[in-house]
């Protein structure tokens, strides 16, 4: 998987946009299409590989963490930042990170909204490896997957997905509720102000 928004931006995650201010007809439709992408993903039976070729700030960090494996280029920034939003990464998000890092890692980094630079994520094992370039990254990521030709794939699969398991479960049974809770938390004034407070910042970091 291998993305590319602009030239330096792998993902910027959810459209804040999205989240401000929301529109009652667009949230639900938002929502339940970012599940379905993340049970999706997350739940592929085959071996998935990010190459993640620019910034990878929340949602991006998480699409990057559905895949078992990530390769980033140098000098960009991968997080889950939420709070730096004044929001909060949802339970799927989080277990999506601790999937890769270990408790004490994420809790710090979560609770912080920290982005780390390529090198720092390799260290703590955000990501597995680094790449030169774009091309690099997806040579690295064919190195990686072809491995498993090797593996019987009925056994690979079903590894994967056991390990996974409770996450996806818990999803599949709690779609409804995760929605229920994301609307009536997004709407709060005090969310509002937040992502309003974000998004300024946002606008005069671009002004300058
Ligand atoms: C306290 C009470 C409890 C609360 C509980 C709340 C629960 C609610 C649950 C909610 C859970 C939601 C989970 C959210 C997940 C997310 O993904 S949130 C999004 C996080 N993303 C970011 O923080 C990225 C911010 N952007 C950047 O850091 C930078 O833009 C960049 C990606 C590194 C790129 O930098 P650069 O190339 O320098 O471009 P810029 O000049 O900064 O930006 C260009 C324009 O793009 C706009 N923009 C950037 N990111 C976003 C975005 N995610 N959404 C919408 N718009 C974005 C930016 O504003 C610029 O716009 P213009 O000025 O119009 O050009």
């Amino acid at each position: 998987m291998s993305q590319q928004s602009s030239p330096t931006v792998f993902s910027a995650g959810l459209d804040i946009m999205e989240m401000y201010k929301p529109k009652p007809d667009r949230v639900k439709e938002f929502w339940t299409t970012l599940q379905d992408v993340w049970l999706a993903l997350y739940g592929s039976s085959f071996p998935t590989v990010a190459a993640i070729n620019g910034h990878s700030p929340a949602g991006g960090c998480l699409l990057s963490l559905c895949c078992e494996y990530r390769i980033m280029c140098p000098n960009y920034s991968i997080g889950l930042n939420e709070t730096k939003l004044g929001i909060v990464a949802p339970k799927w998000f989080m277990s999506s990170m601790l999937g890769a890092i270990p408790y004490r890692e994420a809790e710090l980094a979560l609770t912080s909204g920290r982005m780390f630079s390529t090198d720092e994520a390799l260290k703590i094992g955000l990501i597995d490896e680094v790449a030169s370039d774009k091309a690099d990254a997806i040579a690295k990521s064919e190195k990686f997957l072809s491995q498993f030709a090797k593996i019987h794939p009925i056994a690979r699969k079903l590894t994967k997905l056991n390990l996974r398991h409770s996450a996806l479960e818990w999803m599949q049974e709690n779609k409804e509720l995760d929605l229920n809770i994301f609307i009536s938390f997004v709407g709060q004034p005090i969310v509002q102000k937040s992502l309003e407070k974000y998004l300024e910042g946002l606008k005069a970091k671009q002004a300058k």
